[in-house]
């Protein structure tokens, strides 16, 4: 959690009606979905390239997961979509990352209020340990200075960690630390409180490689529930796990100390049982990488 996450409070929004056809996709929570697109990204840290011209829409609702051997930029791609590039001194950009349309990197767009929309759950999880579990999830608000009620905020820390899949596993000990919890529990922990700042898309840079198999379900599960609300770019090096979570793929690569490409993405279940390239074949099918 930086300062920059930050929130307000807002009332939960009725259910609606469908929406008209060409009218914005609504989410489960009934706010509008939001699609991120990528293009011609590239990045250097110093004199060195790491990413090339890389295009990528990422729908609305949907799970993305980016795939690729280690070093090939799929996380520095991640942290380029809410401006945590910038944060590296050496660090450069060029291109555009689009929320809806609108260049996240214009400089209307606040940094603030790109960090808000776009938010991220790192691979430990990292809680804020001597703080309680409800403390944990309104720390966003706490940041900010952020006024609510004690019921509005009982009803957050409610609504974030069901929506975080924890909610039943710890309704009666919202005062213990959140250090506590299990490694699992923690991340969940996490999630809802990158949801209590009511973020259009989520960022997960491999949420699951410090957990155990199940441990690792629950967050699968979680997600999926989430999608109907959130839109979802998840870094993995877990084939199965990409196969199970994602609606689609962008396979990255970086050969022989060139800078990371996109080499092939779209469909998920076609990408594993037709990819168009062999190199993506050779990597789904655990052939190197
Ligand atoms: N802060 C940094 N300063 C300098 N170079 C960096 C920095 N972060 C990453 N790099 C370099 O950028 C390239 C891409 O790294 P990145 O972490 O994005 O790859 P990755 O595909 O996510 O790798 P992994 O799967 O191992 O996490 C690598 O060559 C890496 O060494």
């Amino acid at each position: 959690m930086t300062l920059d996450d930050r929130t307000t409070v807002l009332p939960p929004v009725p259910p609606q009606a469908p929406a008209a056809p060409g009218a914005p996709l609504d989410g489960a929570d009934g706010r509008s979905l939001a699609s991120l697109e990528a293009r011609e990204v590239t990045a250097w840290f110093g004199d060195r390239k790491v990413l090339d011209r890389v295009s990528l829409t990422m729908p609305a609702g949907r799970i993305t997961a980016l795939i690729g051997p280690s070093g090939c930029g799929k996380s520095t791609f991640l942290r380029i979509l809410n401006r945590m590039h910038e944060l590296v001194p050496s660090a450069a950009l060029a291109g555009e990352v689009l929320l809806d349309g609108d260049d996240l990197y214009d400089p209307q767009f606040k940094l603030t209020d790109a960090r808000r929309a776009v938010g991220m759950v790192f691979q430990k999880p990292n809680p804020f340990p001597a703080m309680s579990i409800r403390e944990n999830v309104l720390a966003g608000l706490k940041l900010t200075g952020t006024r609510a009620s004690r019921s509005d905020k009982d009803d957050l820390v409610e609504q974030c960690l069901t929506r975080g899949g924890l909610w039943n596993e710890v309704k009666d000990r919202l005062d213990a630390p959140g250090g506590g919890l299990s490694g699992g529990q923690q991340q969940r922990l996490c999630i809802a409180r990158s949801l209590a700042i009511r973020p259009k898309v989520l960022l997960m840079d491999e949420p699951c490689s410090a957990l155990d198999p199940t441990s690792t379900r629950v967050i699968e599960e979680t997600m999926k529930e989430l999608a109907q609300e959130v839109t979802i770019v998840i870094v993995t090096h877990n084939m199965q796990q990409a196969a199970r979570v994602s609606d689609q793929c962008a396979f990255f690569l970086a050969a022989h100390g060139t800078p990371g490409v996109i080499v092939e993405h779209g469909d998920t279940e076609a990408m594993f049982s037709r990819p168009r390239d062999q190199r993506t074949a050779d990597y789904v099918h655990g052939r190197f990488g």
